[in-house]
C-alpha cells in the first residue's frame, strides 16, 4: 500500500528524470507497470554516476574513490553529494540523491541487484579511463579501447536492461544471455553520439575519436577542424561512420527478439534516432564545426513510426540509402562502405 509520502517520493524521482531528459523520461514513463520504477531508477543512478565521471573539477583521486564505491552508495540511505562544480549539468540531482536511494530500497531485490552489478562495473571501468585520461589525452588509442570505453560507458547499459527484461518476466530469459547482442546496442548509440559530438567535446578538452583512426589522415585531433585538411577530414568521418555501421545487424538482431511492446518501443526509439543521426553526420563536415541534431520534425516522425519490427527495418533501410547515396567514389573508404552497406542489406 503507498502512503501518501511514499508516493511523493516516487513522483520527485520522476521529476529528476523528465530534468535530466525531456524526451527519453516520456519513452521511460510508458514501460509496464512492472518495469517503470526500475528502468526509471537505473537511469538515474547511471546519471549520476555519470555526474561524477564528467566533472573535470573534481580531484582526480576523489573522482576515482566516488566511481569505485557508487554501488555501495547507491544502499546508504541519506547519502548525498555537494563536491560538484557550479556548473554541472545533473549537479542537482547528486544534491538530493537520497530521494533516489529511498526508492532505489523500495525495488525488488533481484532489480537493485542487477542495478548494483551494472554499476559497480561501470564505475571501475570508469575509473579506470579517469586515471588513465589523465596519464596522456589520447588514452583512447586503439580502436580496441574505443570498444572497451563505450563497453564501459554504454554496452554495460545493454547488458543491464537485458537483465531487467529478463528478472521482469516481460522478456525470455534469452534477451539477457547474448551479451554481444546488448552490448551493440550501447554501442551503436554511444559511437554514434561520440560522432555527433565531436565539436562539443573538442571544445571541452575531451576527445573520444580513436588515435588509431584519425591518426591516419593528421598529426592533432584538431588538424580535422582545419579547411587544408577537408578531404583527410571527410576520410576520417566516413571511417567512423564505418566502425559504427559494424554494429547494425546486431541492433537488428536484437530488436527482433523482442516481443513486449513497451519494451520494444523503450529499444527502438534510440536506435532509429541513432541512425538518423548516422546519415546525418555522414559526409558531413560541419560535425567538425557545431553539434548537428536531427530536425524535431523527423525524431517525432521516428517515434511515432518505431512500434514494430517491420517500420523499423524500413526506418533503417531507408537511412542505409541515404548513406550509400552519400558514398563518395573519391572517398578511400568507399568501397568499405558499400560492403558494409552490403552485409547490412543482406539482413534487411
Ligand atoms: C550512453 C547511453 C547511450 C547508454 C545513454 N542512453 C541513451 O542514450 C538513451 C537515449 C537517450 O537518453 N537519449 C537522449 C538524447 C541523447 O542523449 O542523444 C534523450 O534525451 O532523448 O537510450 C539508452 C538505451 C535505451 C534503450 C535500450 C538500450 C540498450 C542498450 C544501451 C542503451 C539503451 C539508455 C538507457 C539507459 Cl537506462 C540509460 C542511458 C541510455
Amino acid at each position: 500500500k503507498q502512503s501518501l509520502a511514499q508516493d511523493a517520493l516516487k513522483r520527485r524521482c520522476y521529476d529528476f528524470l523528465n530534468m535530466t531528459s525531456r524526451s527519453f523520461a516520456a519513452v521511460i514513463q510508458e514501460l509496464d507497470e512492472e518495469l517503470r520504477d526500475a528502468v526509471c531508477l537505473f537511469y538515474l543512478v547511471l546519471r549520476g554516476l555519470d555526474t561524477i565521471e564528467d566533472d573535470m573539477s573534481l580531484d582526480l583521486d576523489r573522482k576515482v574513490e566516488l566511481l569505485r564505491s557508487f554501488d555501495q552508495v547507491i544502499y546508504q540511505k541519506g547519502w548525498t553529494f555537494t563536491e560538484n562544480g557550479p556548473n554541472e549539468k545533473d549537479r542537482e540531482l547528486l544534491v538530493h540523491f537520497d530521494v533516489v536511494i529511498d526508492e532505489f530500497l523500495r525495488l525488488k531485490p533481484e532489480y537493485q541487484k542487477v542495478i548494483a552489478n551494472i554499476t559497480k562495473l561501470m564505475g571501475d571501468g570508469m575509473a579506470d579511463y579517469a586515471s588513465g585520461e589523465h596519464r596522456e589525452n589520447t588514452a583512447i588509442a586503439t580502436i580496441k579501447d574505443f570498444d572497451l570505453y563505450c563497453h564501459y560507458v554504454a554496452g554495460l547499459v545493454g547488458y543491464g536492461l537485458s537483465d531487467l527484461f529478463a528478472a521482469s518476466g516481460l522478456e525470455s530469459k534469452e534477451i539477457a544471455n547474448d551479451k554481444a547482442l546488448s552490448d551493440s546496442m550501447g554501442l551503436f548509440l554511444q559511437k554514434t553520439n561520440i560522432i555527433r559530438d565531436y565539436r562539443e567535446d573538442l571544445d571541452d578538452g575531451r576527445q573520444f575519436w580513436p588515435k588509431e583512426i584519425w591518426g591516419k589522415y593528421v598529426e592533432k585531433f584538431s588538424d580535422l577542424t582545419k579547411p587544408e585538411y577537408k578531404d583527410k577530414a571527410q576520410a576520417c568521418l566516413s571511417d567512423m561512420v564505418l566502425n559504427v555501421l559494424d554494429d547494425v545487424p546486431q541492433v537488428l538482431t536484437y530488436l527482433s527478439k523482442l516481443t513486449n511492446q513497451s519494451v520494444f518501443n523503450f529499444c527502438a526509439i534510440p536506435q532509429v534516432m541513432a541512425i538518423s543521426t548516422l546519415a546525418l553526420v555522414f559526409n558531413n563536415l560541419d560535425i567538425y564545426h557545431r553539434n548537428i541534431k536531427i530536425r524535431k520534425g523527423e525524431a517525432v516522425k521516428l517515434i511515432t513510426n518505431s512500434t514494430d519490427m517491420d517500420n523499423v527495418v524500413s526506418i533503417f533501410r531507408e537511412y542505409i540509402f541515404v548513406i550509400s547515396r552519400k558514398n563518395e567514389a573519391t572517398d578511400p573508404n568507399f568501397m568499405k562502405i558499400s560492403m558494409a552497406i552490403g552485409r547490412i542489406e543482406q539482413w534487411i
